[in-house]
């Protein structure tokens, strides 16, 4: 269980995290939508250390995590997919899989069953591949950390819609692993996730199931501006 609680944090004196708080059920994916700029971003690269807390809690089933180091914080099995999907130029989808690589249930032979168009592409270079095949190849890299939490930022992002899909299929086939995932392509969050959370100028203000979530258009259009 993640138990996020009063978590505050910002840039220099500009505070984005208004008190945020949410509940994540182990092995649960959780959606965290929101307008530009409300702060999901921040939420995300708070819980993952890359943003220091002020103040409030995070805490990973017995674990406080606020006021580690990003460092400990992926020991205590955290991964983040950031937001434009950097992979290294230079080396192949294998090496790349291959130096990221652990003990742990994840073995790359398990990243390319997830995502097969990857397994094709094995001997070609990162910078090589397609804006979706990058994405996965980041994707692969977190999972063979074998997270406890998976974090992923805005991974559909500039990608074609069949791409979207073929991502969206692979994440939900992730059960039993925690993941928060920022979207902004609302398709993606409710093919993905078990419940959603809005975000307003840095807290959370709505929550619901997925399902729920689906009935209630006035709640996309007002937090989301979708819909009319
Ligand atoms: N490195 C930074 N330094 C200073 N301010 C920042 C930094 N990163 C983000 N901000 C500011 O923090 C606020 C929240 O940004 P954040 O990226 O967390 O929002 P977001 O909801 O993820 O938005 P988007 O959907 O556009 O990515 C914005 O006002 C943004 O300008």
């Amino acid at each position: 269980m993640l138990t996020v609680e009063a978590l505050t944090s910002g840039y220099g004196q500009g505070q984005v995290l208004h008190e945020a708080a949410m509940e994540l059920p182990p092995g649960k994916a959780v959606a965290v939508l929101g307008r530009n700029g409300v702060g999901k971003t921040t939420f995300v690269h708070t819980l993952m250390g890359l943003v220091k807390p002020w103040s409030g809690s995070i805490r990973l089933g017995d674990d406080e995590l606020a006021g580690l180091d990003t460092r400990q914080i992926a020991r205590h099995g955290v991964r983040i997919v950031p937001q434009g999907r950097r992979v290294y130029r230079s080396l192949t989808v294998e090496e790349t899989l291959a130096i990221s690589s652990g003990p742990g249930e994840w073995t790359i032979e398990r990243v390319y069953e997830l995502f097969p168009s990857l397994a094709a592409r094995r001997g070609h270079r990162g910078d090589q591949l397609s804006g979706g095949e990058q994405e996965m190849l980041a994707i692969g890299r977190a999972l063979l950390g074998n997270p406890r939490l998976l974090l992923l930022d805005e991974p559909s992002e500039g990608l074609a819609p069949l791409v979207v899909e073929e991502l969206g299929r692979a994440l939900s086939s992730l059960e039993g692993m925690s993941i928060i995932l920022v979207e902004q392509n609302l398709h993606l969050a409710v093919a993905v996730a078990d419940e959603v959370r809005c975000m307003v100028k840095g807290s959370f203000v709505y929550q619901a199931t997925t399902a729920e979530f689906r009935r209630d258009p006035a709640a996309a259009k007002e937090y989301l501006g979708v819909g009319s």
